[in-house]
């Protein structure tokens, strides 16, 4: 019989705050999940700051906090991060950025604002690139997240806007479940999850709300998001687009300034048919692709440890190859690759060895000047 939740609630409630209260009765606990297995439970959780000051205030909290959940019988390892609330840097200066105390009060999903010229930088972030995919459930999401954390590990200023408007994921899979902030009711004060700045529609909604918008509310929709949010100041932010070659796609790249664009694919002959069709999108548009990843590339039991391809292995990387584009890099299929991102701790940001798969791409981006 493995340790129960109520059990490590109780075992996170005896970790006092500097202040007042303990990590449970200050409702800081998030994602908490347990996976029971012969020899013991994985605990995993995220403790949720209300603001960047306050995570690092309470950083020594976090090893006790593990500590206090490893004792419990039953338990064979406790994963925590700590994040943070609120905005991760003084964002950039605009007149709307004079934030009161008023209680937020901001309407997304308007019809876009005209735009005169061509696409805009967005002040203050220096590199913009739009992670796509042709097809949808091939980890586009998965990989921006772990991306995301891997080039914050390594040093950058990482922002993460979650574009994918129908169908957002970035909220789960960073543990991040808190309404934005909105003090003036203009100005969006995004979320800080593992290092990373980060926005997502799905942060306005309720859980289970659907997304009901003509194409032009979703338009004014990623406007908002891309101009309303507070982002600070930023190395690169990576946008994660929904799947398909919709209309997103193409107010991204004809609005904004982008860097360029990264296409996922697994490496099956469907998949990448659909790739085939954003690069072609990408390349209409005239933004620069900068590279492709193969996800999903192969699986390694953990059991027997045998190796299987079962979207076969190699497509994206030849695809890549014979269009003359970089190709960036190869990631596993895997459990905890899975687990870790239902968990809102994507794998990037632990010490698995899946962890340095997402690593080798960071840094190869960094290298590159791209990020
Ligand atoms: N390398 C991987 N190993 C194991 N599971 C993975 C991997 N990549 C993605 N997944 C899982 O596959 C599912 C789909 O991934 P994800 O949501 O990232 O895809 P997507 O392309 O963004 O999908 P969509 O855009 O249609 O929402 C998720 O459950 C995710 O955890």
């Amino acid at each position: 019989m493995g340790v129960s939740r109520e059990t490590v609630m109780a075992a996170l409630a005896g970790i006092n705050l500097p202040g007042d209260g303990n990590l449970v009765s200050q409702d800081m606990i998030r994602a908490l999940t347990i996976d029971d297995a012969d020899d013991g439970a994985t605990v995993r959780f995220v403790i949720e700051a209300p603001s960047p000051d306050a995570a690092r205030q309470i950083a020594p909290l976090q090893s006790l906090a593990e500590a206090a959940v490893r004792a419990l019988p039953g338990v064979a390892a406790v994963q925590a991060v700590t994040t943070a609330h609120g905005p991760a840097a003084k964002p950039a200066a605009t007149s709307q950025n004079t934030p009161s105390l008023n209680a937020p009060s901001l309407k997304i999903g308007q019809h876009p604002t005209p735009q005169q010229g061509g696409p805009q930088k967005l002040t203050g972030i220096d590199r913009i690139i739009a992670i796509g995919s042709g097809k949808g459930g091939v980890g586009k999401s998965t990989v921006s997240s772990n991306l995301a954390v891997a080039l914050a590990r390594q040093g950058r200023r990482v922002g993460l806007l979650d574009a994918d408007i129908y169908g957002p994921s970035q909220p789960r899979m960073m543990g991040v479940s808190r309404r934005p902030a909105s003090p003036d009711g203009k100005i969006i004060e995004p979320i800080v999850a593992h290092g990373v700045t980060m926005m997502s529609l799905g942060l306005m909604l309720k859980e289970d709300e659907a997304v009901i918008w003509r194409g032009p509310m979703i338009m004014g929709a990623l406007q908002q998001l891309l101009t309303q949010v507070a982002w600070g100041e930023l190395d690169i932010l990576l946008i994660d687009l929904p799947p398909g070659t919709g209309d997103i796609q193409l107010t991204l790249c004809q609005r904004t300034q982008l860097t360029g664009a990264i296409v996922v694919s697994t490496p099956q002959d469907v998949a990448l048919l659909d790739a085939r069709k954003a690069l072609d999108m990408f390349l209409k548009l005239k933004t620069p692709v900068l590279g492709l990843i193969e996800n999903m590339s192969t699986f390694c039991c953990p059991n027997c440890g045998h190796e299987t391809q079962i979207f076969g292995h190699g497509g994206v990387k030849a695809d890549a190859a014979r269009l003359d584009l970089p190709f960036l890099g190869e990631l596993p299929l895997t459990l905890a690759v899975r687990e870790a991102g239902d968990s809102g701790t994507p794998i990037a940001a632990t010490d698995a060895p899946e962890a340095e798969a997402y690593a080798r791409i960071a840094h190869r981006l960094i290298a590159g000047g791209m990020a």
